[in-house]
């Protein structure tokens, strides 16, 4: 890795064009990067014009055509650029833009540079937080503030939830038992009293906790009623704003704000400290594919899809509704015909349209709302529709068996 990744040796000090970064702009110019290789020795030089500069050429380049059709040259040289640019914000003692700079770098730059980004944003993040110890010290608030019965929740859930089968509960469930009585044979189960010693269970309902370690952290949020919906789009938002947005929420409007399905634990490195990965995920001696986060207001709803991998979903905060069906029942469920979201299905379980969706009508299902301190173990390929029914902030764990773990 890069010379400058020390801690003594700071990147946001030295120079950025050091003895590993002259390659990468030989890289570049042999993709015909010459105008962003003439600004990035002017960025180098304290040129903040130019720094921004070499952000949008390599901006243009990300943004050229498909992400996998992207040259990764262009990726690194992205995430240089926003290193370009953090530097000239801290030497202006400004930590707020310092650390969009670098978190955009770590979000759509490539791997290179990722322990001098990292290494920045721990420098940054520092600085940052002791602006907030000033004000806001003594301001306590909990994301969600009492226990809810589920007899309340009830008018939220889809019709029939809870009625038929649920899906099975066992408390602090061995590996063993777990490989013997679900693993296995591909069933799905509710483990209890199983994450007591995350730090996050007692951490992540503190909204203070949060806007110190992330607030000035750039995150990508979906915006709209669900990714299979018309209007849905993404934003790019600080923590804080989303933490804003989360105590604003009214779960009725359309425009619910999600962090879904985001890596957030490669990217904030402090929240990681506060989650354990499950033994469980050791099952069937695969690997782990990776760890996201999933954490919103009441009223966000995952539509009904599946997931290639094994799957424990970790409820921190909050309750959320969860509805599976067999992976076996794939062909009654109308997946999309479309490549990209034939995982997902047609149907709109808050509203079916049983004139079009007839099969789906009495198809058997399994259901449980997932409380605080509780895992759910999905199979692969079992189709789940994930409702939050208050504040809500999960974890899950994709992996995979040694028998699939070349599939993607
Ligand atoms: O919690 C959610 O909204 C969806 C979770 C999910 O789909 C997953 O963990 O695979
Ligand atoms: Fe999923």
């Amino acid at each position: 890795m890069s010379a400058t990744s020390s801690a003594e040796d700071d990147i946001l000090e030295t120079p950025i064009l050091d003895s590993e970064r002259p390659s990468l702009l030989q890289k570049i110019s042999e993709e015909g990067g010459y105008a962003y290789v003439r600004m990035a020795t002017l960025a180098a030089g304290g040129d903040m014009r130019a720094a921004e500069a070499t952000k949008e050429v390599a901006w243009e380049q990300l943004h050229s055509g498909p992400w996998h059709s992207v040259i990764p040259i262009w990726r690194d040289a992205y995430a240089m650029a926003c290193l370009h640019v953090a530097k000239l914000h801290y030497a202006a003692g400004e930590f707020s833009l310092v650390l969009r700079a670098l978190d955009m770098g770590l979000i759509m730059g490539g791997l290179t540079l990722r322990d001098d980004l990292n290494s920045a944003i721990k420098t940054a993040s520092e600085k940052a937080r002791t602006k907030l110890d000033d004000v806001e010290e003594d301001n306590k608030s909990r994301l969600v503030c009492e226990k809810v019965e589920v007899a309340e929740l009830q008018h939220l859930l889809p019709v029939k939830s809870l009625s038929s089968k649920l899906v099975g509960r066992r408390s602090s469930l061995s590996l063993e038992g777990f490989l013997r009585d679900y693993f296995l044979p591909g069933s799905p189960v509710v483990i209890s009293d199983c994450m007591a010693d995350w730090p996050a269970q007692s951490k992540w309902n503190n909204v203070n906790y949060l806007k110190k370690i992330a607030g000035f952290r750039t995150i990508p949020v979906e915006v709209g009623k669900n990714y299979l919906c018309q209007d849905w789009k993404q934003e790019l938002i600080t923590f804080s704003e989303f933490l804003e947005r989360i105590l604003s929420n009214d779960s009725t409007t359309a425009d619910t704000t999600y962090l879904a399905q985001h890596p957030l634990f490669d990217q904030i490195q402090e929240l990681r400290q506060d989650i354990l990965i499950p033994d469980y995920c050791f099952a069937g001696g695969g690997e782990m594919r990776s760890l996201n986060a999933w954490f919103g207001p009441g009223g966000t709803v995952t539509p009904l899809h599946h997931d290639p991998h094994h799957n424990i979903l970790a409820q921190v905060v909050g309750k959320k509704y969860v509805r599976l069906y067999s992976a076996s029942l794939s062909e009654e469920l109308y997946p999309h015909a479309e490549f990209m979201l034939r995982n997902s299905s047609q149907v709109d379980l808050d509203n079916i349209d049983e004139k079009e969706f007839p099969r789906v009508v009495n198809l058997e299902f399994f259901d449980c709302i997932l409380s605080e301190g509780e895992m759910l173990y999905i199979p692969p390929k079992w189709w789940h529709y994930v409702r939050s029914l208050t504040t809500s902030f999960s974890v899950s764990f994709w992996w995979s068996d040694s028998a699939n773990s070349s599939a993607s």
